[in-house]
């Protein structure tokens, strides 16, 4: 019987997935094998040796402390694009609101207390002061072309929005996923020196933590309106504040208020709704499930964000051993040895790295006794070995 253990609410129709009788869910554990989160700030918590694995209903994983985990052999999984959509629409969304005073005009309409007859002459009256502009024609700079970022440059174009785009570490696959209509920025401070919208789609990494401060609003046009759908801790908080009172900033919409933001100048602070809806909260899950589901079942790794990918076929009756190592010389060769001094015979195997870390699977036949994991476990730079039966 696998432990799930979620940390935030999980949608029912990736928990699904988990088969009762296989599988135990609930939000307390003391030893899971497996966790399920969102947002929940994983940081200070303690991972007991049984956590294997930990899967992200969602795309940012800068609340999960991705080094301990690879350290303590812990895969993480995020589910990248499952909430793209959910996302790309509230960003559309928001660079209406911020051209168009609609959140401003609702509050101003509701505050209205007079006779009945007087409220239509009041709202034409009232009116200009929250008149704005036009999307169309004008200049939208995307910053981060992944799954979110190149649905909103599509969508722009459909509104009839000039779009340009920045992202040097693009995929194969992103590339082909963009339209050919967005050009290609041929470097950062091109992008923010055109935009009349900024809108931001990357990973908070300790290199783009704060990359937008005052020197980047500088080089951008006054007036500019921003879109934070990515995460807060990408802008300099202070200097965002100065730009927001000077107007070189006219308007930032951001998905991670804090208090010096929610009341300042031309702020619209959204709580966190970026993946909130019905349908992304279903997939995330679904994916969510289904990767960790594949991992405690196979060992197969696939999307992870601190492992390489790497997959054996499964069959029934199989003995897969799962060993996560520390990525130096000779542990394969130690693992072959000591599974050859048992007259263990390997079928099929399989290794991949990423970084510091690296992974196989090997299909063998024999016994596996408790003390050959034992003298796996102990091997030097070996991090967690599993036993897994077909
Ligand atoms: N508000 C919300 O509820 C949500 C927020 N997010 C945030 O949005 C971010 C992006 O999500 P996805 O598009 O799904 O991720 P993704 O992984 O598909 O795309 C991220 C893109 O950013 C690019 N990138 C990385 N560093 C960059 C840099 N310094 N400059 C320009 N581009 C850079 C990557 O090459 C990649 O193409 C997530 O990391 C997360 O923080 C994601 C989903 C929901
Ligand atoms: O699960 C959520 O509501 C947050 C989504 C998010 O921020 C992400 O996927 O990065």
């Amino acid at each position: 019987m696998y432990k799930i253990q979620t940390l935030n609410k999980i949608a029912e129709k990736g928990l699904d997935l988990l088969p009762h009788g296989q599988y135990e869910i609930a939000s307390e554990f003391n030893e899971p094998d497996g966790i399920i989160v969102r947002s929940f700030k994983m940081h200070e918590m303690p991972f007991p040796i049984s956590l294997k694995a930990i899967a992200r209903a969602g795309a940012g994983v800068n609340n999960i402390p991705l080094e301990r985990c690879s350290e303590k052999g812990i895969v993480v999984f995020n589910t990248p694009g499952a909430n793209a959509n959910a996302v790309k629409e509230l960003v559309l969304c928001s660079m209406l609101l911020a051209s168009r005073d609609v959140v401003g005009g609702v509050a101003w309409t509701k505050s209205l207390e007079a006779p009945a007859d007087q409220i239509p002459a009041l709202v034409e009256q009232g009116k200009a002061n929250f008149a704005g502009c036009e999307i169309k024609g004008k200049t939208l700079g995307v910053v981060g072309l992944g799954a979110i970022g190149a649905l909103v440059a599509k969508d722009a174009l459909a509104l009839g929005m000039n779009v340009i785009g920045y992202d040097p570490y693009l995929s194969v696959d992103g590339a082909w996923e963009l339209s050919n209509d967005v050009q290609k920025a041929s470097g950062l401070e091109t992008l923010l020196k055109s935009a009349d919208y900024l809108t931001i789609h990357v990973p908070l990494l300790p290199s783009t933590k704060e990359m937008y401060n005052a020197e980047k609003f500088a080089m951008m046009k006054p007036g500019i309106k921003i879109m934070n759908f990515a995460r807060g801790e990408l802008f300099k908080e202070d200097d965002l504040l100065d730009a927001l009172e000077s107007g070189q900033i006219g308007a930032y919409v951001t998905d991670f208020p804090t208090t010096k933001l929610i009341h300042a100048k031309g702020v619209i602070p959204v709580p966190h709704l970026g993946a909130s809806t019905e349908e992304s909260e279903e997939n995330c899950a679904i994916w969510a499930s289904r990767q960790l589901k594949n991992f405690l079942e196979s060992g197969n790794i696939e999307n992870s964000v601190n492992f390489p990918t790497c997959k054996l076929p499964m069959r029934k009756g199989i003995k897969r051993l799962s060993i996560v190592n520390k990525n130096i010389p000779n542990i394969i060769g130690t693992v072959t040895s000591l599974l050859a001094k048992e007259g263990i015979n390997i079928d099929e195997m399989i290794n991949q790295s990423k970084g510091d870390v690296a992974y196989m699977l090997l299909d063998v036949q024999g016994e596996i006794s408790p003390s050959l994991i034992q003298a796996l476990e102990k091997t030097e730079g070996i991090r967690r070995v599993r036993l897994i039966l077909g």
